[in-house]
C-alpha cells in the first residue's frame, strides 16, 4: 500500500527472537496478510512492516523496540481505550487487522513461574464486512459480508449482516451476478479463487464495490462447505434450509470460514438462510441503479438519493429496512398489497402514528446490541438497548389497544410487527425485560469490567460488597482528620493504582514525620519533588479491604452480566423477530409520514402491462426545485405493452434542459417505489409489474474499466436489448450522441426498433434527433412525447410540460445563450445554424428505409446455413472477454 523498506514479518526469520517477540511472529504467522494489534498493556503494538504501514496510514509515530538480528525493530502503537477510532481509519483504508491479546493477567502468568510471560491469542480478525461496534459501523446502512459461488451452472450470492445476525442465500443465473451483488452493496466479498480469476465475475464484483477477498478453492468444495454450514449454525443436517443447492452451500459455507478464522471460535447468532429467488424482486443492473440514484447519489452521497429524499424512519434498523426494500423491489402484487395496506392503515391514522413514532425513538438498535453480545463484544449498555427495545414493543401493542385500533384487526404485515415486538406475549421474553427492568442500573457503561451497572437491592452479596467499600472509605476519611489532629501535620489521604492509598504532605512539612515518635506510625513510601508520601497500618489495612470489597463486587456485577447476556442469547430468535417488527412498524409508519406531507397516493399493482401514471412528479428533483422557489410541474405517462390502450414505447422530445431526463427518470422511480411498497408522488398509478428496469441515461467516461463514454453507451445498451423481456421498463437517454451525427442517428433508430420488436418491452426513449419521430408513423406501439418550451421576446421559458407530439426544434442556441455562452459565439451559431438548416437534406430520405428492419429477414430459399449461423458456430462464447463478445455481435449484426 505504502513504499517502505523494512519487510514484512511474516517473512523474517523468527530465530534468535525474545520469548514476546517469539508470540508476535507466531501470531503473525496465523494472520500473515492482515495488521497484527499485539496487545501490551494499555497499548496495542504494531511492528516491523506492520508499524511503518499503520503509521503512514494513522498519522502517528513511528519508534524502534529493541533489535532483531542486529536490526532496530520498528514499532509504532495506539492506546487500548481510543483503538477503535484508529481501527475504524485502518478498516477504511482498505486493512485488515488481527487483534492478539493478552488472554490472562499478568499475576495469572507468575503462577506458572516467575520467568514466564503473559499467554497471547488472536481473538479476532477485523474485516469490513465483519464489523458490529456501533463506532464502526454507519447506523442507518447494512453492512454486509457477501459470498459468491457458482456450481453446476448456477450462480449464487450468499450474504450475511453480522451486526444483527440476518442471512440470505439467493440462487441466481450467472450473468446476473452483478444486479444480485450490487442490490447488496457488501462491504466485503469472498469468492472462490478460481471465479476471481473469471473476467466476467472480476467486473461484476468491482462494480459492487466492498474489499474483496479472494479464498482457497478448496474452502468452496461441497463437502468442507456443508460441514462448515453444519457447524456454524449447530445442526445434523441442512434439510432444515430447505434444499440448499449446491452453489448455495458453496457460497454459505465460505462466510462460515471466514467466519471462523475471523471471530477466532466465537459463534454469532445468525438467523436461518432466507433464500430469495430471482423470480422474487425486481431485477435492476448496477448501471440502472446508479443512473437512478436509488440509496446513493452518483457522487456516493446518501443524502440527494430517492432513500435520502423519503426516508422519515425514526430508528436506524428502518432506515436499513427502507434501504432494503427500495434495493429489491417486489415482482409479487399480493406481496406488494401486503405492505402497501400496512402503509395506508398508519396512513388513515395520524394520531396513533404520531405516538407511535415518538415511542419508536427511543428503542434503540436492538438486533446490533443484541449480537455484539453474542461475540462478547457488548456489554451493560447493549443490554439497555435490549430492555429499551422490548420495553417500546410492549408500549406499542398498548398504543394500539388504547387508541382503540384494534376494533378492526389490522393488516396482517402490521400485526405480525407488533406480535413479534411484544414481550408480554412470550413467557421467556417478558421474563428477560423484567430481570433487566429490575436489575440495571441508571449508569450502564460501554465495557462489563467498568461495573455500577447492576441496581442496588438486586443481588444482596453485591449490596454487602459495595456497603463494605463505601464504609471503608468514610472510616478513611475519619482518619484522615485523626492523622491530621495526632501529628499536627497538614496531610491528605489519596490515591493511585501504583501505590493504592498514602499518606501525602509537602515537602517542607514532611519532617516531623521522620522523627519519633510519628515516626513510628508513619511509614515512607515515596519522596517527590515536592511531595513526599507515606502510609500507616491503619491505611494499608483499610486499603487492602476496599480493593477486596471493590473486587468482589465486580466479580458479582460481572457474573450477573455474563447471566443476562446468556439469557438474551438463549433468546436470539425472539429478540431478532422483535426487532425485525419494531423495523418494520418504523418503515410503515414513515412512508405513511412521507405520502401525506407529499400527497402520495396508493399505486394499483397488478398483473397487466400497463403503466398508467397521472400527475407524476420526480420525488427528488421536486424538492430541490421547491427548494429553490420554483414549482414542480406534474406528468402524465401512459404506456402498454400490450400496445393495445397506450403505446409500448414512446419517443421523447424536447429542447435542452426541458425536463426529458426528469421525466424518464421519475417514471422508472414511480416502478421502483410502488414494487418497493410504498406510495408514490403522482394523483394516480396503475402498474403491471415489471421484472427488470433498465435506464441508460447519460452515462459518464468509464476510464477505470477502459471504456469510452460511448463504448460504455453501447456495453450497457447491449445488455438492454439482450435481456429486456415484455415486462420489462426501459428508459434511454440520447443513445447514440456520443458518435458521429449519422452513426449515432443509426444506432438510436434500429434500438428504438428493437426494442419496439423484439425486446417489446415498456420503453422511453428521449433523443435530439427529430428524425425518429417519424418512427410514430411507421410502428403501430410508438408513440411521440414531448417536453415544451416557449419563445418569449428571444428568450425561452421551459414549461416542463409533458404533451403528445414530437418536439418543433431544439433550441440549443437559445439554451447556449441561457448557460451564458459570449453573445458574438451565441450570434455565430445562429448563423451558422441558419445555413445548415437551409442545406439539410428534409428527412424524407429516411422514407428509403425498409420497414420494421429489426425483423428476422425473410427466408432466402436456401437449405444449409445461413451466415450468421456459419460464423456462430465458429464462436466459443467461454473463451470471449466481454469486449470480444460486442464486437462478435456487431460482426453478426453486420452479417444480416
Ligand atoms: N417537471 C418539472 N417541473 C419543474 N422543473 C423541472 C421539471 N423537470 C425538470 N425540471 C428542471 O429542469 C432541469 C433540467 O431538466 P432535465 O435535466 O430533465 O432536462 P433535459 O431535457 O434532460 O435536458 P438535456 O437535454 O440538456 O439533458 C432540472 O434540473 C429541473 O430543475
Amino acid at each position: 500500500m505504502n513504499a517502505h523498506a523494512s519487510p514484512s514479518a511474516a517473512q523474517l526469520d523468527p530465530t534468535g527472537a525474545t520469548p514476546v517477540m517469539q508470540q508476535y511472529f507466531d501470531a503473525k504467522s496465523r494472520q500473515p496478510d492482515a495488521l497484527v494489534f499485539f496487545r501490551m498493556g494499555d497499548f496495542y503494538e504494531l511492528f516491523f512492516d506492520d508499524a511503518i504501514r499503520a503509521a503512514a496510514a494513522l498519522g502517528i509515530s513511528q519508534t524502534h523496540r529493541g533489535t532483531h538480528n542486529g536490526q532496530p525493530i520498528p514499532m509504532a502503537g495506539v492506546p487500548v481505550h481510543a483503538a477503535e477510532a484508529y481501527l475504524a481509519k485502518l478498516i477504511r483504508a482498505g486493512f485488515k487487522v488481527a487483534v492478539c491479546e493478552q488472554i490472562e493477567s499478568p499475576a495469572e502468568a507468575k503462577k506458572r513461574g516467575s520467568k514466564s510471560i503473559v499467554a497471547r491469542d488472536i481473538v479476532r480478525v477485523v474485516t469490513p464486512g465483519t464489523l458490529t461496534e456501533e463506532g464502526l459501523l454507519d447506523a442507518r446502512g447494512a453492512n454486509r459480508l457477501a459470498a459468491v459461488a457458482l456450481r453446476a451452472g448456477q450462480a449464487a450470492v450468499a450474504s450475511v449482516e453480522l451486526s444483527t445476525g440476518e442471512v440470505e442465500s439467493l440462487l441466481v443465473a450467472p450473468s446476473s451476478l452483478g444486479a444480485a451483488l450490487a442490490a447488496l452493496q457488501p462491504s466485503e466479498v469472498l469468492v472462490p479463487d478460481r471465479l476471481f480469476a473469471d473476467e466476467t465475475v472480476n467486473l461484476a464484483l468491482k462494480t459492487a464495490g466492498g474489499l474483496v477477498q479472494p479464498m482457497a478453492q478448496a474452502l468452496a468444495e461441497p463437502s468442507a462447505s456443508e460441514a462448515r454450514l453444519k457447524r456454524l449454525y449447530g445442526v445434523e443436517t441442512l434439510d432444515g434450509f430447505g434444499g440448499l443447492a449446491g452453489a448455495e452451500i458453496s457460497a454459505l459455507g465460505l462466510i462460515a470460514a471466514h467466519l471462523e478464522t475471523t471471530q477466532a471460535g466465537k459463534l454469532p447468532v445468525l438467523s436461518p438462510p432466507r433464500r430469495a429467488g430471482e423470480a422474487d424482486v425486481m431485477a435492476i443492473d448496477p448501471a440502472t441503479r446508479a443512473s437512478l440514484e436509488i440509496e446513493r447519489t452518483l457522487s456516493g452521497q446518501r443524502d440527494g438519493s430517492l432513500l435520502g429524499c423519503i426516508d422519515r424512519c425514526v430508528t436506524a434498523p428502518g432506515s436499513r429496512m427502507l434501504a432494503a426494500r427500495l434495493a429489491r423491489p417486489l415482482l409479487d402484487p399480493a406481496a406488494i398489497d401486503q405492505r402497501l395496506d400496512a402503509v395506508q392503515w398508519m396512513l388513515d391514522r395520524r394520531r396513533l402514528r404520531e405516538r407511535l413514532r415518538d415511542s419508536l425513538r427511543k428503542s434503540g438498535d436492538l438486533a446490533r446490541a443484541l449480537s455484539r453480545l453474542a461475540l462478547g463484544r457488548g456489554g451493560p449498555r447493549d443490554l439497555g438497548t435490549l430492555r429499551d427495545g422490548l420495553r417500546t414493543g410492549e408500549a406499542l401493542s398498548a398504543l394500539v389497544v388504547e387508541e382503540g385500533a384494534q376494533l378492526a384487526p389490522p393488516p396482517g404485515e402490521i400485526e405480525q410487527a407488533l406480535g413479534a415486538a411484544n414481550p408480554s406475549l412470550s413467557v421467556e421474553l417478558s421474563g428477560l425485560l423484567a430481570e433487566l427492568e429490575m436489575g440495571l442500573g441508571a449508569d450502564l457503561p460501554n465495557q462489563p469490567r467498568d461495573g455500577g451497572y447492576v441496581a442496588p437491592g438486586v443481588r444482596p452479596e453485591l449490596d454487602q460488597a459495595r456497603a463494605l467499600r463505601d464504609d471503608s472509605r468514610r472510616v478513611i476519611v475519619e482518619l484522615e482528620s485523626r492523622l491530621v489532629a495526632e501529628s499536627g501535620v497538614p496531610l491528605k489521604i489519596k490515591h493511585n493504582a501504583v501505590l493504592g492509598y498514602f499518606v501525602e504532605t509537602t515537602a517542607g512539612k514532611a519532617d516531623p514525620l521522620f522523627q519519633p515518635p510519628l515516626n513510628a506510625t508513619f511509614i515512607h513510601r515515596q519522596t517527590l519533588a515536592n511531595q513526599v508520601r507515606f502510609t500507616t497500618v491503619e491505611l494499608a489495612d483499610l486499603d487492602a479491604r476496599i480493593a477486596q470489597a471493590g473486587e468482589r463486587a465486580l466479580a458479582i456485577e460481572m457474573a450477573t452480566f455474563e447471566a443476562w447476556r446468556e439469557a438474551a442469547c438463549a433468546l436470539a430468535a425472539p429478540i431478532q423477530a422483535a426487532a425485525r417488527g419494531l423495523a418494520t412498524l418504523d418503515v410503515d409508519s414513515a412512508l405513511a409520514e412521507w405520502a401525506e406531507d407529499q400527497s402520495a397516493v396508493r399505486p394499483s399493482v397488478d398483473r397487466s402491462f400497463c403503466f398508467e401514471a397521472v400527475g407524476a412528479r420526480h420525488p427528488v428533483v421536486e424538492a430541490a426545485v421547491k427548494r429553490a422557489g420554483d414549482p414542480f410541474t406534474p406528468n402524465d405517462c401512459a404506456l402498454d405493452g400490450a400496445a393495445e390502450g397506450y403505446a409500448r414505447l414512446s419517443i421523447v422530445t424536447g429542447p435542452n434542459m426541458a425536463g426529458k431526463s426528469t421525466f424518464l427518470r421519475q417514471n422508472a422511480i414511480l416502478a421502483v417505489m410502488a414494487q418497493a411498497g410504498c406510495f408514490v408522488p403522482a394523483r394516480s398509478l396503475r402498474l403491471g409489474v415489471v421484472d427488470r428496469l433498465f435506464s441508460r441515461v447519460g452515462a459518464g467516461d468509464d476510464l477505470a474499466r477502459g471504456r469510452s463514454t460511448f463504448m460504455a453507451e453501447m456495453v450497457e445498451t447491449a445488455a438492454i436489448l439482450t435481456q429486456a423481456t415484455p415486462r420489462s421498463f426501459v428508459i434511454l437517454d440520447e443513445i447514440g450522441r456520443g458518435t458521429a451525427t449519422w452513426d449515432g442517428l443509426a444506432i438510436a433508430w434500429a434500438c428504438a426498433e428493437a426494442l419496439h420488436g423484439v425486446n417489446r418491452s415498456r420503453a422511453l426513449f428521449a433523443t435530439h434527433y427529430h428524425e425518429l419521430a417519424t418512427l410514430e408513423e411507421r410502428l403501430p406501439g410508438v408513440s411521440n412525447l414531448s417536453l415544451r418550451a416557449k419563445e418569449w421576446n428571444g428568450d425561452l421559458v421551459f414549461l416542463h410540460e409533458a404533451g403528445p407530439g414530437p418536439a418543433d426544434r431544439s433550441y440549443g442556441v437559445q439554451v447556449a445563450k441561457l448557460a451564458g455562452v459570449p453573445p458574438a459565439v451565441v450570434a455565430r451559431a445562429r448563423q451558422v445554424l441558419e445555413r445548415l438548416e437551409s442545406e439539410a437534406e428534409s428527412p424524407a430520405r429516411l422514407e428509403g428505409l425498409p420497414l420494421f428492419a429489426s425483423a428476422a429477414p425473410a427466408p432466402t430459399g436456401r437449405s444449409g446455413p445461413s451466415p450468421v449461423e456459419e460464423a456462430l458456430k465458429g464462436m466459443e462464447p467461454d473463451g470471449m472477454s466481454p469486449r470480444e463478445a460486442m464486437e462478435a455481435l456487431y460482426r453478426l449484426k453486420g452479417l444480416l
